[in-house]
């Protein structure tokens, strides 16, 4: 594992876009892994700024993400695809056709997941992913004690997760019960993972992710296990690191 240790979000942010602008520049087909939540929405702005700048194009990358909700409509202001939508896709010139979000309004979830794993694998694999980290050390919506060996698949989500989300949500009773997620078997098919973390509430769980045994209960703690892992974290999120 490399780890980056930078002053703040920004500096997170600055640091994830030139790694991934770079990835850009050197694949002629880039499959990228992209993630949402609040940490990757800096890396998000700089990619647009590069590519408004002429330093990146996205016409020949493609990518697929982690996860969505069961039961939400593509266009709900709350459904992953709508956040990619507005947060990064229609902002630079990836065509809509290669970027892909499980389908989470499938009338058949387990099977939707399935055709999603496929689809990665037929698209040659994910040269990067990007992953946020939950509160819990979940990755995608693999809560603890999902099992590595997990494909893409259906998921209960933590009462703790659905509380963490709830502030995009009307109420708590409005967040999904359910999600499709990348399972860490999928995640760790990447050939390269990004993780990035910030803000010291994920410093505890950060320190057992890169210090401690590697189990189901700390979902990220897997990464110890990958042979092209690269951590960029904040000071705040490194400050429970053992020297
Ligand atoms: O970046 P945030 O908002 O802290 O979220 C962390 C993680 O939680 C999720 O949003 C799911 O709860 C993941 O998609 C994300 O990686």
């Amino acid at each position: 594992m490399e780890i980056i240790k930078v002053k703040d979000y920004d500096a997170l942010s600055d640091k994830a876009g030139e790694l991934i602008a770079a990835k850009l520049k050197e694949l002629k087909k880039p499959v990228l892994g992209l993630a949402t939540g609040s940490t990757p929405e800096g890396l998000y702005q700089r990619l647009i700024e590069k590519y408004k700048r002429g330093e990146i194009t996205f016409k020949h990358a493609s990518s697929y993400n982690l996860d969505e909700y069961v039961g939400m409509k593509k266009d709900d202001p709350n459904s992953y695809r709508y956040y990619m939508n507005e947060k990064l896709f229609k902002h630079v010139d990836i065509p809509l056709d290669q970027t892909h979000v499980p389908a989470g309004d499938a009338t058949n979830p387990e099977e939707a997941c399935k055709k999603y794993e496929q689809a990665i694998q037929a698209a040659g694999g994910i040269d990067i992913q990007i992953l946020g980290m939950g509160l819990n050390g979940h990755i995608g919506f693999n809560e603890p004690n999902t099992p590595f060996t997990a494909e893409t698949h259906v998921v209960d989500l933590d009462e703790s997760t659905r509380k963490a989300n709830a502030r995009f949500f009307a109420s708590l009773d409005d967040v999904p019960t359910q999600a499709m997620t990348m399972g860490i078997a999928t995640i760790m098919r990447s050939k390269e993972i990004l993780l990035l973390v910030s803000g010291d509430s994920k410093a505890e769980t950060l320190a057992k992710v890169i210090q401690g045994n590697v189990t189901e209960a700390v979902p990220a703690s897997v990464l110890q296990n990958h042979p092209h892992v690269t951590i960029i974290a904040d000071e705040a999120a490194l400050s429970k690191l053992n020297d």
